[in-house]
């Protein structure tokens, strides 16, 4: 890879993705960029009643990462400071093609593509899947209050979501590096080889892959 590294872990929710970010960046000495999800003020609301919410959520989390990744690449990117994200910019395309619909839906492709097709986009991206099993847990385990009644059928289809979107971008986006994660299998928290086997497929491929 010949550009500033940046590297983006993805999965569906609660797969482990800023926990995991956390530790690359620690690991590769680099910032870490992590999502806003606790000043989000239609989170609560969202999980509620989705078809009333899911508009307002969306935009919102879309305005905010639209700013965090121009700033990351204004003040560090292009400063030739590598950074490591706990996501990826085409997850607001993977939840709003689940949460809305019609009008609103196509309103919001248009603004996406609009707002993104700029933004830089991550040469690697570490994707954990995980079971519904694994991440209700890991969820439970969080015990963020919104989160505890979720739909599971709302996460189920969120983890094929993932699956057909990172089947997709592999296709769309060849020059990205993809590093599934098999998060049932692998405890890259517990057992600190599996995160060192992680950790040196992304410092392959950022300092010893194929030039880009
Ligand atoms: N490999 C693991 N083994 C056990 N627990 C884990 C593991 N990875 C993460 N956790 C725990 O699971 C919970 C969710 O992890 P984390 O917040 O990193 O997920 P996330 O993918 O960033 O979530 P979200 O999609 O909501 O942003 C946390 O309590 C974390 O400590
Ligand atoms: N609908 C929707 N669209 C998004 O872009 C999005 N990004 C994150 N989330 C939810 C998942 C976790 O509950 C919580 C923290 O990741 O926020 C989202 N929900």
């Amino acid at each position: 890879m010949n550009q500033v590294p940046f590297i983006a872990v993805e999965g569906p929710i609660g797969a482990g993705k800023t926990t995991l970010a956390t530790m690359l960046a620690a690991e590769l000495n680099m910032p870490v960029l992590k999502e806003i999800v606790e000043e989000n003020p239609f989170m609560e609301r969202f999980y509620q009643n989705l078809d009333e919410w899911s508009f307002q959520l969306e935009m919102f989390f879309l305005c905010n990462r639209y700013k965090q990744l121009g700033d990351t690449e204004s003040k560090l990117i292009r400063q030739g400071t590598p950074v490591v994200s706990d996501y990826h910019i085409y997850k607001n395309l993977i939840f709003s093609e689940r949460t809305l619909k019609g009008r609103e839906r196509e309103k919001y492709r248009q603004i996406y593509h609009v707002l993104t097709d700029d933004l830089p986009k991550p040469g690697v991206i570490v994707y954990i899947k995980a079971s519904l099993e694994t991440l209700l847990a890991r969820i439970a385990k969080r015990g963020r209050s919104f989160e505890q009644d979720m739909d599971r059928a709302y996460l189920r289809q969120l983890i094929e979501d993932y699956e057909s979107a990172m089947a997709s971008l592999a296709v769309t986006e060849p020059e990205t590096t993809i590093i599934t994660v098999d998060g049932d299998a692998v405890d890259f928290v517990a057992e600190p080889e599996h995160f060192d086997a992680i950790a040196e497929q992304v410092k392959a491929h950022i300092y010893g892959g194929p030039v880009r």
